[in-house]
């Protein structure tokens, strides 16, 4: 069992001193999903399984009153950086992982509305007759209505990643956290899956994950987080019942803030 650094949270997590859902520590979310924890099991692609248990999860944070805002990624199908490292145009190899991306919220979209839960996708490159183009007027008009938005095709440019696109988002929308969901219980003093022994911390600051340059996520990502103040929480999200729990106030994963 890895060792936890118990730093004292500060209270500065924006659901701690403005508006909040009834029962929520926060009223309006910005949920990062990654594209690998749609594969589940399987070895490549999406497994529906996987895909109506977190409509399960995110479905218990709507009947709560928590506006959800989600910004998927794409990396269970493609990735520019793989595809150029085997020899294809970046840019060309970036497009397809934006593309990917959309794909992973339609299905999102398609498991969210068999359980009843309204949602809407919108994507950052137009896509006519597919899914709504980006606006973020209308996005804060269907969070405010109760309806979940999935925000696809990541920042709709080359060489951002979908993590760089749930910060955005999530400043844009005014959310009180962008809550990253992975396959790490948080953020460790090395990568805890390469390293058995590495430490996790309980929270720590935006500088410190730079200084260390701790790859949970990319540093771009928390340099535009860092500027404007919007606190991450970082949790595991094949842990039953983390989202929810996380969401009411309980300690779950490391903020950074
Ligand atoms: N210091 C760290 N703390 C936690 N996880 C880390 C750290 N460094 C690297 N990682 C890796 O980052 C991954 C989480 O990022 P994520 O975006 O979900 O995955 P990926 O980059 O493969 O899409 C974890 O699976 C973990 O292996
Ligand atoms: O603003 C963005 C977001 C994503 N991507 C591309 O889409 C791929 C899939 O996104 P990401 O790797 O962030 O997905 P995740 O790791 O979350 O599954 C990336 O590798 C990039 O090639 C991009 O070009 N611009």
């Amino acid at each position: 069992m890895p060792e936890v650094i118990d730093r004292t949270s500060k209270p500065s997590e924006r659901g701690d001193k403005s508006e909040r859902g009834d029962k929520s520590k926060y009223k309006r979310i910005l949920l990062k999903l990654s594209g690998e924890a749609l594969t589940g099991e399987q070895e490549f692609g999406i497994d529906p399984k996987v895909l109506d248990r977190m409509a399960l999860e995110i479905g218990q944070l709507v009947g709560i009153g928590v506006q959800v805002g989600i910004v998927v990624g794409g990396g269970n199908l493609f990735r520019g950086a793989a595809l150029h490292a085997a020899g294809m145009d970046r840019v060309t190899g970036d497009h397809m992982g934006m593309l990917a991306t959309v794909m992973n919220a339609l299905a999102m979209r398609d498991a969210l509305e068999r359980s009843n839960i309204r949602s809407r996708v919108m994507s950052a490159i137009p896509m006519s007759g597919v899914v709504e183009h980006y606006d973020r007027r209308s996005a804060i008009r269907y969070l405010t209505s109760g309806d979940v938005v999935i925000f696809s095709a990541g920042t709709g440019n080359p060489f951002f990643t979908t993590d760089s696109a749930a910060c955005l988002r999530g400043i844009e929308i005014d959310a009180n956290v962008v809550v990253k969901a992975t396959k790490v219980d948080g953020v460790y003093d090395k990568d805890p899956v390469k390293y058995p022994d590495a430490i996790k911390y309980e929270s720590l600051s935006y500088d410190e994950v730079l200084d260390q340059k701790l790859g949970v996520m990319d540093l771009t990502a928390i340099c535009l987080v860092r500027d404007h103040d919007m606190p991450v929480r970082v949790f595991d999200m094949t842990k039953p019942g983390a989202l929810l729990n996380l969401v009411v106030g309980g300690r779950e994963g490391t903020l950074i803030d």
